[in-house]
């Protein structure tokens, strides 16, 4: 049985008549094809990414398990059409806190069309990717029974300016995130989400490295999801806390050359989550020793 993801943040959502995601029972997210090029880039992605021999297994791990394509009738009733089938990111998750963040100042390929670079172009400028080198495409935080979801509208969440940004990054990890911008963020969650040695910032340094070496893809318009659950961390246990790639219809072959805006954009939100932890009453960026909890040279410590 097919359904509407309760947990999409960003991206085309199904609706009445309206192509988007479904998911099932069994832990699946369902990516319809587009009809362009986009939808066969992914598969193209997808496939080959998953025999790649040259991928390290902690560097998999970032990805969604591709199961392949299957044919199930779209969500707009247009009938039976391709859909990737991936691994459901928020499956295993009761309440999930999550944030899409759209990694790079510059969301536009150099082969595509002119109209579609002036399109991107235009939404790069308007938004924090060229002062930043990323933006918030969608979030939901989780606040409690009573309070539900904090998940601001598509329109609100493109005109984050790079003090918003700044503001709810600190939100995603505060007791008191359940209204807009009034209270002051007490980033409550910041030492066990973004902190520690499983945390988001540690995951988040291991891609850095691989971005700092690999060359084999460019990553445009690929989004960062973080993702994780407060509830455990209320009853001593782990958030769960996951940073996950998604979105590869723009994915172009690096030919030798690192991925310079996907790793621009990538160490500018590290230094913003490093810098909420540094503002913790024990610096959260280092361990009991003093060390740095994470280094780029030495990402296999982590
Ligand atoms: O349709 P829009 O204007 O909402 O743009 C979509 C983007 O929404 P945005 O406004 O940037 O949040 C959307 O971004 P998100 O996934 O929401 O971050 C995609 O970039 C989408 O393009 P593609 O499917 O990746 O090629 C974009 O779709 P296309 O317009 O390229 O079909
Ligand atoms: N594998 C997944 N599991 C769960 N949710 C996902 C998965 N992939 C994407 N999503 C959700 O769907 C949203 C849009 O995904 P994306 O691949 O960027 O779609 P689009 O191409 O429409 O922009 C993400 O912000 C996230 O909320």
């Amino acid at each position: 049985m097919f359904k509407v993801p309760d947990h999409q943040v960003a991206g085309h959502r199904a609706s009445q008549g309206v192509l988007g995601p479904l998911i099932d029972d069994s832990g699946r997210f369902y990516k319809p094809l587009q009809s362009d090029e986009r939808g066969s880039n992914e598969v193209v992605f997808y496939t080959q990414f998953s025999s790649n021999k040259e991928i390290p297994n902690h560097i998999r791990k970032f990805f969604s398990v591709y199961y392949d394509t299957q044919l199930i009738e779209a969500s707009d009733g247009s009938g039976l059409l391709p859909h990737l089938v991936l691994e459901d990111i928020t499956s295993t998750r009761t309440n999930p806190s999550i944030m899409d963040v759209k990694i790079g100042s510059r969301t536009w390929y150099p082969q595509a069309s002119e109209d579609y670079i002036t399109k991107c172009l235009m939404k790069d400028r308007q938004t924090t990717s060229l002062p930043l080198g990323f933006r918030i495409s969608g979030l939901q935080i989780y606040g409690s029974e009573q309070s539900g979801y904090w998940k601001p509208d598509k329109k609100r969440v493109l005109g984050f300016t790079a003090e918003d940004v700044r503001v709810v990054l600190r939100k995603f990890v505060s007791s008191n995130s359940s209204d807009d911008f009034g209270t002051e963020p007490d980033c409550a969650f910041a030492a066990a989400v973004y902190g520690g040695s499983t945390g988001i910032l540690a995951q988040l340094l291991k891609l850095k490295a691989w971005f700092e070496d690999q060359t084999i893809y460019h990553f445009y318009s690929c989004s960062v999801l973080m993702v994780y659950e407060k509830e455990p961390i209320l009853n001593g246990k782990s958030p769960s806390a996951a940073v996950k790639l998604v979105d590869f219809a723009h994915v172009l072959d690096g030919q030798g050359v690192i991925d310079h805006n996907f790793l621009g954009g990538l160490c500018s939100l590290i230094k913003f989550i490093s810098e909420i932890l540094k503002d913790q009453p024990h610096d959260l960026t280092k361990d009991n020793s003093g060390s740095e909890i994470a280094c780029a040279n030495d990402c296999n410590k982590i």
